[in-house]
Order: structure tokens, then sequence, then C-alpha cells
């Protein structure tokens, strides 16, 4: 089969001009004659390829921008160390950083005395804000700060809501009251206004109602998740005294399914939590136990967990969630898949976890299967669902391309493309290229291979030490190994500033696997490129994955069509188990007349719910009405 990739390159053989970082330059770049002299580089089973009609449309394709890469280094606007002393050192004027807020929340060093969490105060706070990059590259990346994010990318998203009495939405921090020294944190931070799901899911939670929340990749989820609990235990009532117990009783668990997302959660959170003498500890597997017990044993307040570890720290005893005011799911989708189903209901249900209704339960993820929410309901009391952006919300940021690649030659396209990045200078020079791959044997070669053709790779996988796989999230985030080859484990909630091209060297075979993955480029208004290889073997997910390409207004390739037509006509499947169709990641399964034949006491109105009237604006896809449900472009 011919493929557009494939003519691409060949035409470019005959092509004299390379110019920008577009698809079709890169193509072009790839097997260019003029390479600053070099000879060009053309993959063996390229050569003597004919053009052909499909190139020029390939050469056509919409070229991403992404030499405005994503932001990266977040420079301290000042540097303030505190101890329970008062003593502070400032290199520009010296802050009151424990003001109490007007609501009364409890600020720095001065809510630490009053509390009683059982540790010693007057340890010093590390400085969350302070940059670990070195200088050279905040130089390089310093004008991506995030008050230069392209909020603009958000302005047509649709948002829907759905439930009782959904609060209305924020169009600014400042409209919230979360308290002075969070209000600080978001301008260290230079977050200049909320995202759209930042905008609805703040005041939900804050105004105490459990929620599920499903919002794009890159869309600002974590701040969706962590203000609203910070503020929340600022204003409340101190958590009781625990003497003398070695037990740690946070009031907040964050659960989410990797090591090194619970890493970023647990370093995001600490950003956020800076100075207002909340207590953030972080617990995961692969890392010694003893130094997270030490921090445990200095109390907490915030507890990010892998659901593993924390299920060990529970038998332990050294961990006790009576005190949960609030739980948080991040990758929620994942996190209550056949895969952690049993040890969430064990954390959620069968410790001494305050049952649904006693605690306050946020979900969030950028996609959400009806079967998925269905179980997901379990956790939740009297809900709001809350859905922003297309389909998979992959959305048009990212720049999705699909090629036809036999698997015998998945490493010669792979050179290919990697060549016109490093010629072309694509992407700019600290871009960084994400390749995924099935297995965890299949990474390690493949980054063997790429090592040896000279191209630095580095590789995560469930196989390597957490030490490897620490290290080498580093060296790629820093750019000394600019490529890195991972399994699905690097596939959600990482956020790695300049990742401007994700590879599907191996398709998945679920496309939200597939959302996720994509979505570790293009983030935070940014745009990105994500290609895949496509070939027989990933013929099941055809359908799915033109659905979604057309939905976030990508050009499908019609070979792809016509594997999705004949996958549809073949299996008279419905559509994707994700979505039910629509525009969004995922939309609010109580809608369905499924679930509403019991009575559908979700909704003050009752009815209509999936019955086909609708009262909503148009262009939802679905068409509903009945009290309780906002639609809104936003
Ligand atoms: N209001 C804001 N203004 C500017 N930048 C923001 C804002 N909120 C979040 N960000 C930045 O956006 C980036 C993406 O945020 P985050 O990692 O929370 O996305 P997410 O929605 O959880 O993505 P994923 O679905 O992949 O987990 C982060 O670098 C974060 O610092």
């Amino acid at each position: 089969m011919r493929t557009s990739w494939a003519d691409a390159v060949a035409n470019a053989e005959s092509s004299a001009a390379v110019t920008s970082a577009s698809p079709s330059n890169v193509a072009i770049g790839g097997a260019s004659p003029s390479r600053g002299g070099r000879a060009a580089y053309v993959p063996p089973h390229l050569r003597n390829r004919q053009q052909s009609s499909e190139s020029s449309a390939a050469s056509s394709a919409p070229a991403p921008s992404i030499a405005d890469s994503p932001s990266g280094i977040r420079k301290p606007a000042f540097f303030v160390a505190s101890d329970a002393g008062g003593s502070r050192r400032s290199s520009g004027p010296i802050r009151d950083s424990v003001r109490p807020s007007s609501s009364g929340a409890r600020g720095g060093s001065g809510g630490w005395n009053s509390r009683g969490a059982g540790w010693d105060r007057r340890e010093r706070e590390a400085n969350p804000f302070a940059d670990d990059d070195d200088d050279a590259a905040e130089a390089a990346f310093n004008s991506q700060e995030n008050s230069g994010i392209n909020f603009d990318a958000y302005e047509d998203i649709p948002v829907e809501t759905s439930g009782e009495n959904v609060p209305p939405p924020v169009n600014t921090f400042a409209e919230i009251d979360l308290g002075d020294a969070l209000t600080e944190n978001i301008r260290r931070c230079k977050y200049v206004k909320p995202t759209p799901v930042q905008r609805h899911a703040i005041p939900i939670s804050l105004a105490g109602r459990d929620l599920m929340a499903c919002a794009q990749t890159g869309s600002g989820k974590t701040v969706a998740f962590c203000f609203p609990i910070i503020s929340a235990i600022l204003r409340g009532t101190p958590a009781p005294r625990q003497r003398g117990s070695r037990t740690a009783f946070p009031l907040a668990l964050i659960l989410s399914p990797t090591r090194e997302l619970s890493v970023q959660i647990h370093e995001e959170a600490r950003k956020f939590a800076f100075q207002t003498g909340l207590r953030v500890v972080v617990a995961y597997g692969g890392a010694p136990i003893n130094q997270q017990l030490r921090d445990l044993e200095r109390g907490v307040d915030i507890l990010v967990a892998t659901p593993g570890r924390l299920v060990d720290l529970l038998e332990r005893a050294r961990v006790s969630l009576q005190h949960i005011r609030y739980l948080a799911l991040d990758e929620a989708d994942r996190m209550l898949d056949m895969g952690f189903e049993p040890q969430i209901r064990k954390i959620v249900e069968q410790t001494d976890m305050p049952p649904r209704g006693q605690r306050q339960t946020m979900l969030f993820s950028a996609t959400f299967p009806k079967e998925i929410q269905r179980m997901a309901s379990d956790f939740l009391y009297n809900y709001i669902f809350l859905a922003v952006g297309r389909v998979g919300s992959s959305t048009d940021l990212i720049v999705q391309r699909v090629e036809f690649v036999l698997d015998s030659d998945k490493r010669s396209y792979l050179m290919d493309l990697l060549h016109a990045q490093r010629d072309t200078g694509a992407h700019g020079k600290h871009a960084l290229t994400l390749v995924f791959v099935e297995t965890k044997r299949g990474a390690d070669s493949l980054e063997h291979w790429l090592c040896m053709n000279g191209f630095p790779a580095t590789t995560i996988h469930g196989d390597r030490t957490q030490q490897e796989r620490e290290a080498a999230l580093r060296s790629f985030k820093s750019g000394a190994t600019p490529i890195l080859v991972a399994t699905d484990v690097a596939a959600r909630g990482l956020d790695i500033p300049h990742v401007a091209h994700v590879i599907n060297f191996d398709l998945p075979n679920d496309i939200d696997d597939y959302v996720h993955r994509i979505g570790r480029t293009g983030r935070a208004g940014k745009s990105g490129l994500a290609t895949a290889f496509f070939n027989d073997s990933n013929a099941s997910l055809a359908r799915s994955l033109s659905e979604l390409m057309q939905e976030s207004n990508q050009e499908v390739p019609k070979w792809l069509s016509q594997y999705a037509a004949a996958r549809s006509y073949g299996s008279g499947s419905g559509r994707s188990r994700r979505t039910g169709g629509g525009r969004f990641g995922g939309r609010d399964f109580r809608r369905d007349s499924s679930y509403n034949r019991g009575g559908g006491d979700y909704y003050s109105g009752g009815n209509g719910y999936g019955g086909g009237s609708s009262g909503a604006p148009s262009g939802y896809g679905g068409g509903y009405s009945g009290a309780g449900v906002i639609s809104a472009w936003d």
C-alpha cells in the first residue's frame, strides 16, 4: 500500500524547498538532498519510490507552529525561606507571607503554631519555586512562561455540566477567595487566569460538591483539584491532635496511577501550598519506604500516593484515612479500570475513610468511558459531571498524522523522522521527542538501536528500577537525551515542557490510551505534533482513530477511512466505548435512557435525559432537556 509519508518523502527527493517546521516539511527535510552539504538520508525501503498523487496532499497538511514550544522554566519571583522563628531571607522585598487571609485561612508559620499535626514546626520549608534547571536552559525558555499561554486556544471550547444546582463558573482567580497564601503562590506560578476546567471545577469543588470532571490533556486539571483542596483545608477546622502516634492522619488524599505522576503532582501541590503551613507528602512504590515513613511521621495534610504503596502503608498502620475530608483521583478512569479497581475499592470502601457524603470526592481525567463512570458513581455523592472540550480532548492544538508503516519498516521510518527533525531544526533546538512502544523489551531494543545510530535516547518502562526511571525522566526533561522511548507508563499525566513530537511507534489498542499519549504534547495552549505508525495489526483502532481525528479537525488519510469503513461494515460495531459520540471526552452516563429507567433521581427535573428532546443549544451531539443540566459554549 502506498503511504502519504512514503510518497511525501519520495516527492521530496525532487523538491528543493525545505523551509520551516510543518509536518510536510518534516517529510521533505527527511529526504532532502540539500542538507547542509551532507548526503541526503533516504531510508532503504523508500529508495527508488515513485511520486504519487497523495504526496501533494501530504505536503499540504496543516503546519504545526511548534516554535512556540511549551512553557518551561518558572523563575521564582523572589526567594523567601522562613522558619517558625519568622526569620526570612529574601533577595527582593521582604513580604508578609503569613498574613491570615480574609477568609480566615491559616497562612504560613503563623498557622503552623496553631495546628496540632505534630511535626517539627521549625523545619525549614524548601522553596519549591527554586528552579532545578540550569541557567542556559532558563535563558532559552523564559520567554515561554505561563503568562504567555495562548488562552485564545480555549476560547471556543464547549463546556457541559450536569447535576443539581451547579455553581456558576468564574472568569478570574480573583473572583474566588482562595486565601492570601494560595493567591500569592498563583502569582508566583505566573498563572494569569484560570483555564476552562479550572473556571468551572474550582467553584464546584469550593462549594463542597462531589465532581466527575473530564477535560482535555494539558488543560490544567491538577490545579483544578489542588486549589480547592488547599483552600478548603486552610479554611477548615484544624485536624485533631494525634500525640505520640506513629500513624499519619492526612486530611486529603490524591491518588494517581503512576509513580512519576504522583511525584509530579506532589511537586505541583507543594508549590501551591508553599508557606501555607500545609504539609504535602508523597508515597509511591519502588522508592525506599523508610524515607517516606519519616516524611509521614513529620505530619501530613495532603498525601499524594500510588494505590499499591498506600495499601502497604495502611496495612502497616502507618497511615489512617479516618480524617480524610477530600479525596481526588487523577486519571480516574485508569484508576478504576481493571488494573486498579480492587485496590481503589479497598482504600475507599474497606478502610476507615469516611463514606461518600461525609468526604468530598473529585475525579478527573481527559477520558471517561461510560462503564467506568458507572463504577465511579459508587464513590460519589450527588455529584456534578463536568465535560470540557471535544471528544478525546486531543484538542486542535495537536496536529495528528497517521502513516501506514509495516512493522518491518518502522525503524527506518522513525530514523527518517528523526533525521528530518534534526536537519531542519524542526520544533526548535530544545524540542523533545517521545516515542511510545508496546513492550518493555521493545523499548529497550529501540533505545539501544537509536543510540547506536547517533540519536541519544533513554527509556522508561516497568522493568526499570525506579531510580533508573527517574534518572531517565530527568535526562529527557533536561534535553540531555532528547528522545524518550516509553511504554504506557509515561502515557498519562506527565507534564514535560518542550515535548514537541509524540510518535506512536506502536499504536495502543485503546483509543483512550492514544488520546493520553498524544496529550504529552500540545499542552497548556501550546501546539504539538503527533505521528502514528499504523498497519493491519491496528485495524481494530481504525474507526475510533478516524472519528477522533475528524472531531479534532485533522486530515484523515483516505486509506484510514477505508479501514474504518471496512471495520464498521465487518463488525457492525457501535460507536467507540468511551464517548458514545458527541463532542466531549466523556458524557454524563446518567443521561443514558437505561440509567434513567429507574427514576432518574439525580435530577430535579428527572425527565428527558437521553430521550431526544432538546432544550440545549445546538452542537452538543445529544440533545436533552431538564433541570440540572447546563450546556454552554464558553
Ligand atoms: N491557569 C493556568 N495558567 C497557566 N498555566 C497553567 C494554568 N493551569 C495549569 N497550567 C499549566 O498547564 C500545564 C498542564 O497542566 P496539567 O498537568 O495540570 O494538565 P492536565 O489537564 O492534568 O493534563 P493531563 O490530562 O495530561 O494529565 C502545566 O504546566 C501547568 O503548570
